[in-house]
């Protein structure tokens, strides 16, 4: 079994944002604080080290103490090219990626994930209907493989994983935490649900 010490958490802040007006999401206010320092508190003390993959506002990202990763290849190319930077910054046998736009995901997300990856390289978050393969466990020695994958022109995190046969982590107990905040109202629908009662989700 996986302890805190073999694992790094890594925060995926580096897109776009375009369905956000072009706006750096991970830094948009959410609930009294920036929304990509949501699940970065949550994971930390959970793993070894916490790292920020971004790419733009460094050092607005810097203020908060995690190291903070650039794309090896800027220019947006997604998420996958995040993984594969944090995979090379990583000094930990394996990686735990979450989205810079989820602040509900569960307390016990780490935990979880290692219970449920068996002897896979590979674990992906499973809501009971669909996967969300933004919120993985990732061993660090496939870097030198998924960098093959991008220079063969792979983007896509789903089908990157398929190749290694990820392991399934069903969290269908917890559909919400898996809330996705894309765009302006989006963020502020779920920040009222919070306000009106759902108070207690939040660390
Ligand atoms: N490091 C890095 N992360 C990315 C990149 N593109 C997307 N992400 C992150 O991957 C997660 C899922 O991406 P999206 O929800 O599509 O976020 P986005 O690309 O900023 O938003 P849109 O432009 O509206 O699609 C988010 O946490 C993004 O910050 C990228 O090029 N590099
Ligand atoms: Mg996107």
């Amino acid at each position: 079994m996986l302890a805190t010490a073999d694992l790094t958490g890594v925060i995926l802040a580096g897109g776009a944002g375009r369905r956000m007006g072009g706006r750096d999401k991970g830094l948009e206010p959410f609930a009294g604080k920036p929304l990509f320092a949501h699940t970065a508190m949550r994971l930390d003390g959970q793993v070894a080290e916490v790292l920020i993959s971004a790419n733009r506002n460094i050092d607005a990202y810097a203020l908060f103490g995690w190291r903070v990763i650039e794309d090896a290849h800027p220019g947006f190319e997604g998420p996958l090219m995040g993984l594969y930077s944090a995979l090379g910054a990583a000094r930990t046998p394996w990686l735990l990626i979450a989205p810079c736009d989820t602040p509900l995901l569960p307390q016990d997300l780490v935990a979880r994930m290692v219970a449920g990856l068996g002897d896979h390289a590979i674990a992906v978050a499973f809501d009971g209907e669909r996967e969300h393969p933004a919120v993985a466990l990732v061993r660090t020695a496939l870097k030198d493989d998924l960098g093959a994958a991008l220079a063969a022109g792979e983007r896509k995190l789903s089908r990157w994983y398929a190749r290694h046969g990820a392991a399934q982590i069903d969290m269908a107990d917890c559909v919400d935490a898996f809330a996705n905040l894309n765009t302006e109202e989006e963020k502020h629908q779920w920040e009222l649900r919070l306000l009106n009662g759902a108070q207690g989700v939040l660390p």
